[in-house]
């Protein structure tokens, strides 16, 4: 994938597996299309006037979608990111360092590296502990959210770091407070077959135990894990039906020869175990087809699969 900006947050590249390269790639990829859908989505209204969307990345660490949206002039009215302050005050340092950062958030921006901190009109860049529901509520003033407006959530390999009382409160949180919004969830899954416990271990050894895998183990519970905690509707995949399904032919076969591999039971195996979890307020009537559409060369069948759970 095209990513003009990622070699700046890096400081020594190193040439990862051709497996791992794939599950980057689709991981990507069912981020961008479901972006892409909320950024396309519209009010029924005619008054012709372009509805205004923020995105609101949690523990985003060095992601670079917002520098990739902005260049593709397709950058939402506001993005913040939230993240620790050791992890915010070096983004802000490198926003501040490279003329190519710095250029996409805006000449008004202001920088503080000391308070981990990015403020421009369509950027902002805050430090928070996510679990601090309390922090996360003022995030809302400090950033100038605007609860009303369409609203993308990201929490892309974060929540799952987290206790699961944790969890439960940012869902709950973010629930309340959005009411016409998207959750974006992308993380693990199934911890007690032979690869997952492996998994788990690998994680452990680094410093990162996956706290909030055995409370949400399945695809039914992280849709459960929405629904319960008051979002009006959630669907949940895992990867390897992302790839198989959702991603295009043509696409799969231009990504595949470009690092070709054989060992196929153990991209299965991976692909099976991380999953896209997507929930939805809708009070507006904005996202009733929001969902993966499938490749028409592979099924014949209905476009639009696995409508979104509807709470009883
Ligand atoms: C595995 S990284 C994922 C980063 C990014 N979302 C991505 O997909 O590239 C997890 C990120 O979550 C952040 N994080 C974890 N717990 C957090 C918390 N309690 N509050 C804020 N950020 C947190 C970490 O600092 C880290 O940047």
């Amino acid at each position: 994938m095209k990513d003009e900006y990622v070699h700046l947050f890096v400081r020594r590249p190193v040439k990862r597996a051709p497996i791992i390269n794939r599950g980057y790639y689709a991981r990507w990829v069912a981020l961008r299309k479901l972006l892409l859908q909320f950024l396309k989505s519209e009010r029924h209204n005619n008054d012709n006037i372009q509805t205004k969307k923020q995105i609101l990345s949690l523990g985003a660490g060095f992601d670079t979608t917002y520098f990739q949206l902005v260049n593709e002039g397709i950058a939402p009215h506001l993005y913040v990111e939230v993240d620790f302050k050791e992890v915010t005050s070096k983004k802000a340092a490198l926003v501040e360092r490279y003329s190519l950062l710095r250029d996409k958030v805006g000449p008004e921006a202001s920088i503080s590296i000391e308070r981990g901190e990015v403020l421009s009109d369509h950027y902002k860049l805050l430090s928070a502990d996510i679990r601090d529901i309390q922090k996360l509520d003022s995030i809302i003033g400090l950033a100038h959210l605007d609860p009303s407006l369409p609203t993308f959530i990201i929490a892309e390999c974060v929540l799952i770091y987290l206790d699961p009382d944790s969890t439960h409160a940012i869902v709950g949180w973010a629930a309340k407070k959005f009411s016409t919004a998207v959750f974006f969830l992308y993380e693990q899954i199934h911890p007690d077959d032979a690869f997952g416990e492996q998994m788990i271990k690998n994680l452990e050894s680094r410093g990162c135990p996956l706290l909030g895998i055995h409370a949400t183990p399945s695809l039914q519970s992280k849709q459960k894990l929405f629904v319960d905690h008051g979002w009006q509707r959630a669907v949940a995949w895992d990867m390897l039906q992302i790839y198989n399904e959702f991603i295009e032919i043509q696409e799969k076969h231009r990504i595949e020869r470009l690092e070709l591999f054989d060992e196929f039971e153990e991209w299965y195996m991976m692909q099976e175990h991380y999953c896209v979890a997507c929930a939805i307020n809708d009070a507006e009537g904005l996202f009733r087809d929001f969902g993966f559409s499938k490749d028409p060369h592979i099924s014949s069948q209905s476009q639009k699969l696995h409508p979104l759970q509807i709470k009883e």
